[in-house]
């Protein structure tokens, strides 16, 4: 088959630890049996995680997890394969999207894999009865993590989730680097203007604004970082970034990239003092981080100039130009194809061995959200360093025992 009429052929060259998975279960199909549903953003290393799954023997319900991030032809060649069915199409409507999780949902799956915890909370607010049956998930985002927390705390979920992006394998890669190479690139192209030598403000110093802000200024910009928790905002100071508040940051920015996993963290008040032809991107899960109603109404005037750039001219005439309609810019722009593969590789690889540790093995969780075991991540990272050919130490008998010995008898003190 060429590469034109497999949309995951390249792809699968760049996922080798899910390849390693698949290879693995492909003949005793530990999954045989279990109907796994997912959400995710749908392109073709996404399309490598559905195969791996099916792979080892679990028929896979997909849906997507933001209505603007799907590739049409990596659903239609998911769709025509056995034992896989699509719930999502390339420039379905908010309704449309919603629509397909509900229908996913009606196909009564064992499994929730999940992104923003779109599944996870339909199903337990909408579909009780599916969801006394759910069997266990798996969460892989920040923002999916916070309503998962949220509806632990209410005691309304149903079945044990694990945290997939609370993993070292899965924020330390996938937010730092993925998100921060990928956000950087895609205003890059949408815009085909420079980094290098702007200023660029990173609202939130988390994982992703971290890798943002860090890759921004191995780019040569002049790099801003907003915060409101002062661990984080010291933490930006002392990596060498100027930390100021948004009102302050508004008037010297050029690119402005949002990554704090809340809402209305750039409004009308900062829309007021930003220069012209300022540039606004989010890179946090939902499109509420930069107030759009607000920016609506204090624009005279809407025009795109170019795919991918929304331009609102203000009253005083100035241009600030709206990227990707507020969305996820690394996976909503117009080039856009979200984390590289080799990223989204070790993240997909946590959500099948999540499937995997829930479905296999008899943990006796009760309902909750549940740290993965450490095992599980180390297992990941094992298989990500042989894909490398990255041999590693391993610790000595001695060492052991110097760690174990606290009155350090042997010291020569
Ligand atoms: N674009 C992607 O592909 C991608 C990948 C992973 C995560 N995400 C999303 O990015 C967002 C951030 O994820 P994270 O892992 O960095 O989370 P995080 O919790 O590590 O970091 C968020 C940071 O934002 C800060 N913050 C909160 N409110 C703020 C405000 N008003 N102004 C400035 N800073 C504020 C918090 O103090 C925190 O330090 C989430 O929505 C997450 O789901 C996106």
């Amino acid at each position: 088959m060429s590469t034109t009429d497999d949309p995951l052929a390249w792809a699968r060259e760049y996922t080798p630890v899910l390849q390693s998975l698949g290879d693995e279960h492909e003949d005793d199909e530990p999954l045989a049996g279990y109907t796994i549903g997912l959400a995710t953003h749908m392109e073709a290393v996404s399309g490598c995680l559905v195969e791996a799954l099916n792979r080892a023997g679990a028929e896979v319900l997909f849906t997507a997890s933001e209505p603007q991030s799907t590739h049409g032809d990596v659903v239609e060649y998911l769709d025509d394969q056995p034992g896989i069915t699509a719930y999502v199409w390339e420039g379905m409507t908010d309704e449309e999207f919603d629509a397909a999780q509900h229908e996913l949902l009606e196909r009564e799956p064992d499994f929730l894999l999940d992104d923003g915890c779109e599944l996870i909370s339909k199903c337990v607010a909408d579909h009780p009865e599916v969801a006394e049956t759910v069997l266990g998930g798996g969460e892989q985002t920040t923002a999916g993590i916070t309503r998962a927390e949220a509806m632990d705390e209410e005691g309304v979920l149903e079945f044990p989730v694990y945290g997939v992006n609370d993993t070292p394998m899965k924020h330390y890669f996938d937010n730092v680097h993925g998100t921060g190479e990928s956000a950087l690139v895609n205003v890059s192209i949408t815009t085909n203007t420079v980094i290098t030598g702007e200023t660029v403000v990173v609202a939130g110093y988390g994982y992703c604004g971290r890798g943002i802000a860090r890759k921004a200024r191995g780019m040569g910009a002049q790099t801003v970082v907003t915060e409101v928790e002062p661990r984080k905002a010291l933490e930006a100071h002392m990596d060498g970034h100027r930390v100021m508040s948004m009102d302050e940051a508004a008037e010297i920015g050029d690119i402005f990239i949002t990554s704090t996993g809340t809402r209305d963290v750039i409004r009308r008040e900062h829309f007021e003092k930003m220069g012209d032809g300022a540039q606004l991107a989010n890179a946090g899960h939902f499109d509420v981080e930069i107030d759009l109603d607000g920016l609506a109404e204090y624009a005279e005037s809407v025009t795109e100039p170019r795919e991918g750039i929304t331009r609102y001219t203000t009253p005083d005439g100035r241009h600030v130009n709206l990227l990707a309609d507020g969305r996820l810019v690394n996976l909503t722009g117009p080039a856009s194809e979200g984390h590289p593969a080799e990223i989204i590789d070790t993240t997909h690889a946590m959500m099948f061995v999540t499937a995997y540790d829930l479905l296999t093995r008899d943990h006796g969780l009760g309902p909750g959200l549940y740290a993965i075991p450490d095992r599980l991540d180390r297992d990941v990272a094992e298989r990500k360093l042989d894909t490398l050919d990255i041999d590693i130490d391993a610790v000595t008998d001695a060492q052991e025992q110097y760690a174990d010995d606290w009155r350090h008898e042997d010291s020569a003190f």
